[in-house]
């Protein structure tokens, strides 16, 4: 059906020939004025009066307009009709409803950059994120159709892709590697063989102009790497390389030089005109070349749409209404200035309030005029009513995913690149491993079958189970907070199954620690000279790996519970040291008060200790001719320390049983934390 022309304008906002800029951005030339002329020397126009910023009547007559590259409404990707957004807020005991986004209508055609720009809070990212589908929470209302149908939620975000103010990558990959793995994942096998994948990521490359840093890491806080521009154009390019038909950006520029952005910016624009795509990012105060690169701007006050059309009629609109923008001003700036409630005193906020509520109710007025025009003719609503049902000619479209074994050998393959490279966490393990072994070893060197190196036994074996735990866990832990806050992202643009990163992430944990646990129990092996008997050994060693990979277990546990780092870091010690304490060592646990014995049947430290105890002390015999206080035997050790309930197979299956609990756990809870919460119209 074909809209009409007044339809076509309610959603395009301000119609590209309402108002036309000559030279903008030129300050040697002038911008055009057109109140009050205009209703004087046009049959049908518009005049825009008063400095009230009330519409008057009509639609202008000005020339040729400086149109969008897109305005049809069969090219329209996205449109979004009245789309209100409310959260309730507690005030005291009672509840209020606060609206962030009120009625906000609008469309994204194919090609088009469309810019959100509106002071801190006007609710930016709100409307961003609801469109992109990506918004937790509240009440949203309204409508949103895509392609002309409502979204679907598991194409949506398949089709579609959305680039995070934050650029979270591998530090330590290359662009040319981080795009390469990108590719990978997100495109089809069935469709795409390796090289035409390896194409597509040079073309994105050269595209973005990456090709003089591909070799160069990605770096982070702590490493040197490639700047805040070229990084995100490394993100725009992984966004990039599934053909998406929208493109969402959150604060591309954030944190960039004018230049840098000006580049994002101008980039985004040229691969959505080539591609036919449409882009919309929301944008802090842009230069005014930058507020002139966009197609169209969306200027958002207070949740409130005060202007939606083409940048170049902004200046003209505002004009008409009262608010003529200083030649040299940067119109950005301008608006802002005009949307922005002013806190300094009671009347300067009365006086900024009336301002943005006159600015926004002459943005309705001029909608409300053109709905009446399209009400007339009835095809509005007919359209509406034939294009509320979720679109399933979509899901042919969206790719078919690669096989699980597949991802699961790329995120490996991604993750030991990015942990090889890390050599300040692999040094510090190693080294940590073996100076440790070291002490340790020296401490309790070569220990005798006497009364007294029972003790000593005792403590190096509680000392080889604490090295499988704090050290095991802490490092980790904070490499896969950081790599769960990648894949939370990845996910959102459902680039991999959860099990495959889960999976992915525990395998390539577990044989660091069992590296450098080796190198911890064999050092105190050899130095203190416990039980030396290699099938002995072999035992411990089994039982300690079994105890690092509980510690794994345990760290994707947490890592995927908690929301961020600095709570891991409470949470992960707090239970560590609990488990220490009841292990076996600075408390009999037959002695522990009954409501807190139990605690060792859930304790890996327990079982690992009493594994270990067993194994070391079964069949020992110890010299007591220097008198005083003695065991004659290991058994008799094994007794006293309350380690002789289980076999040590039983310990160890228990360890087992512990580390698959966590294991699931761990799984459960990242789930549960990614399962879409999202509400969609
Ligand atoms: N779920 C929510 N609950 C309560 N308040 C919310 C919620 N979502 C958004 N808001 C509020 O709505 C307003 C708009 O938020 P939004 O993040 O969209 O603003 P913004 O224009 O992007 O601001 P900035 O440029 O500072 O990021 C803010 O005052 C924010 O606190």
């Amino acid at each position: 059906m074909v809209a009409s022309e007044a339809n076509r304008d309610i959603l395009n906002g301000v119609p590209s020939d309402a108002h036309v800029v000559e030279g903008f951005g030129d300050p040697t030339s002038s911008y055009i004025h057109p109140p009050p002329e205009l209703s004087s020397n046009t049959s049908n126009a518009v005049s825009i009066a008063g400095s009230n910023g009330v519409y008057s009547d009509a639609l202008p007559m000005q020339p040729p307009p400086q149109a969008p590259r897109s305005t049809d409404m069969s090219n329209a990707i996205l449109r979004w009709d009245r789309l209100t957004y409310e959260v309730d807020t507690k005030v005291g005991k009672s509840t209020n409803t606060r609206v962030i986004l009120n009625e906000i209508t609008g469309q994204v055609c194919a090609g088009e950059t469309i810019a959100i720009i509106g002071s801190s809070g006007a609710g930016k990212t709100t409307l961003l994120n609801a469109l992109s589908g990506r918004i937790v929470g509240g009440r949203l209302s309204g409508q949103v159709l895509f392609h002309g149908s409502r979204r679907n939620p598991g194409t949506y975000k398949r089709l579609t892709a959305y680039v995070q103010q934050d650029d979270i990558m591998h530090a330590m990959l290359t662009v040319n590697e981080t795009l390469t793995y990108a590719s990978r994942l997100r495109l089809p096998n069935s469709q795409y063989t390796q090289s035409e994948k390896s194409e597509r990521v040079a073309s994105i490359i050269k595209k973005l102009r990456l090709e003089g840093i591909k070799n160069s890491q990605i770096g982070n806080a702590k490493t040197r790497g490639v700047s805040g521009g070229e990084r995100k154009r490394v993100s725009i390019g992984a966004e990039l390389l599934t053909d998406p038909h929208l493109l969402f950006l959150d604060e591309p520029t954030s944190g960039l030089d004018s230049n840098s952005s000006q580049l994002v910016v101008e980039l985004v624009k040229q691969v959505a005109r080539e591609r036919q795509i449409g882009a919309m990012m929301t944008i802090h105060q842009p230069s005014a070349r930058i507020f002139n690169t966009f197609d169209k701007v969306i200027l958002l006050s207070q949740g409130h749409i005060v202007y939606f059309g083409p940048t170049a009629t902004a200046i003209n609109y505002f004009a008409g209404i009262g608010y003529q923008c200083p030649m040299h001003e940067n119109p950005a700036d301008y608006f802002i200035d005009l949307m922005t409630l002013d806190f300094r005193t009671e009347e300067a906020l009365a006086e900024s309030r009336s301002r943005v509520v006159g600015l926004a109710q002459s943005f309705i007025q001029y909608r409300s005029k053109n709905e009446l025009a399209d009400n007339t003719t009835g095809s509005h609503a007919g359209e509406k009513s034939e294009l509320t049902s979720v679109s399933d000619a979509l899901l042919v479209e969206v790719s078919p995913r690669n096989s699980w074994i597949f991802e699961y050998k790329t995120l490996v393959h991604r993750d030991s690149t990015n942990l090889m490279r890390n050599m300040t966490f692999l040094l510090s393990q190693g080294f940590q491993s073996l100076a440790t072994a070291l002490i340790v070893g020296f401490m309790f060197f070569y220990l005798k079958h006497d009364a007294i190196s029972v003790q000593n036994r005792l403590g190096v074996l509680y000392v080889i189970v604490l090295n499988a735990t704090f050290p095991v866990v802490m490092p980790s832990l904070q490499a896969f907070v950081q790599e769960r806050d990648i894949m939370l992202r990845e996910r959102a643009s459902a680039v991999y199954r959860v099990t495959t990163f889960y999976v992915a992430k525990a395998t390539s944990f577990i044989p660091i620690a069992l590296i450098t646990g080796i190198i911890f129990i064999l050092g105190v092996y050899l130095i203190s000279h416990l039980v030396f008997d290699a099938g002995k050994f072999f035992i411990a060693l089994g039982i300690f790996a079994c105890l690092n990979i509980v510690s794994v277990a345990f760290m994707l546990l947490i890592g995927c519970s908690v929301e961020n780092i600095d709570i891991a870091f409470v949470i992960g010690p707090a239970i560590l040291t609990l488990q220490l304490l009841f292990g076996g060592l600075l408390a009999n646990p037959s002695t522990i008060t009954p409501v807190l014995r139990w605690l060792r049947w859930v304790n890996p430290v327990y079982y690992a200790y009493a594994a270990l105890i067993r194994n070391e002390f079964a069949g020992m015999t110890f010299d007591c001719s220097s008198g005083g206080q003695c065991y004659e035997n290991g058994e008799q050790v094994i007794e006293t320390y309350s380690m002789g309930r289980f076999s040590i197979w039983a310990n160890t299956l228990f360890l087992l049983l512990i580390a698959a609990v966590y294991f699931v756990g761990g799984y459960a809870m990242l789930r549960w934390k990614i399962k879409p919460k999202y509400i969609w119209v």
